[in-house]
């Protein structure tokens, strides 16, 4: 099935605005689509990037992908199309932008906050995994911020249907659990571990296997080498939580729905996510 490919677009159906960000392959734009004055964000890749960093079947996995997805805390892909040198994909408008350089601007989150970002991942995970989808890249370069305030999971440029797992990977090593770092097979509970990880640095501003080195991070996630800051201040019942999320053993990590269930998820979340 196509990407919900009822209608051809082309770039001449809308309105393109100011640059909302650049990525590697090329530039997201605020564009309104003209007959329904929708707001979206275009986001633009050059076939030549494409090719040259051969992630053309990739990006067609993506788009199969997140077309088919319809969650709240999912970012939607409405469709995409292409032209001699560029592909353009048409993606929800996520108005309070990109959670990291939130997370940069306060440092570090509220428990409450923090919660509730997990709550909403979890059940958007606990979605995903239903439709045999591993997103393989959860940290908070790929996690935008609604309207609302709400957590949307975007780029599923690494999320993978679970039969063909794929170990090639890139970027920073410090959101991978062991079974990735170590190359070995790995399935769903990768993105419990990568929540885990979320949570933690969203509490103490740091992910928490970070290292000077790559290698020294490598060591450190095999090893579980897990430790709690001092400062700042963080509740037993969160550090209980990352605890048991971020577990050697895939199979014995707690599992999205036991997230939901945890105390300190249910003391803290905003029930509306
Ligand atoms: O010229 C093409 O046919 C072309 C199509 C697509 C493409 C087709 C569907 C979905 C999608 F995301 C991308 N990607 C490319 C990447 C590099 C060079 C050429 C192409
Ligand atoms: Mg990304």
């Amino acid at each position: 099935a196509h990407a919900n490919q009822e209608k051809r677009w082309v770039l001449s159906d809308f309105e393109v605005g100011k640059p909302l960000g650049r990525g590697k392959f090329g530039h997201v734009y605020l564009a309104r689509e003209k007959r329904s004055s929708e707001i979206v964000a275009l986001k633009v890749l050059f076939k030549s990037q494409l090719k040259q960093s051969q992630v053309e079947h990739q990006l067609r996995r993506e788009v199969e992908i997140q077309s088919h997805l319809r969650h709240p805390n999912i970012l939607r892909l409405y469709g995409y199309f292409y032209d001699q040198t560029r592909v353009y994909l048409i993606l929800e408008y996520a108005a309070k932008g990109e959670l990291y350089k939130e997370l940069t601007r306060c440092k570090h989150f509220s428990e409450r906050r923090t919660a509730t970002y997990v709550a909403s991942l979890a059940r958007a995970l606990i979605y995903l995994h239903g439709k045999h989808v591993i997103h393989r890249d959860i940290k908070p370069e790929n996690l935008l911020v609604g309207v609302q305030g709400e957590i949307k999971i975007a780029d599923f440029g690494w999320s993978v249907h679970t039969f063909n797992r794929r170990r090639t990977m890139c970027g920073t090593l410090d959101y991978l659990p062991p079974e990735m770092v170590e190359k070995a097979e790995h399935d769903y509970h990768v993105d419990i571990w990568s929540l885990g990880v979320l949570c933690y640095e969203f509490l103490y501003g740091v992910p928490p296997f970070e290292a000077k080195e790559h290698s020294e991070t490598y060591r450190r996630i095999v090893k579980v080498d897990l430790k709690f800051p001092l400062k700042p201040f963080v509740s037993p019942a969160a550090k209980d939580l990352i605890s048991q999320m971020l577990v050697k053993s895939s199979a014995q990590r707690l599992p999205l729905h036991k997230v939901l269930e945890h105390p300190w998820i249910v003391q803290n979340a905003d029930p509306s996510g």
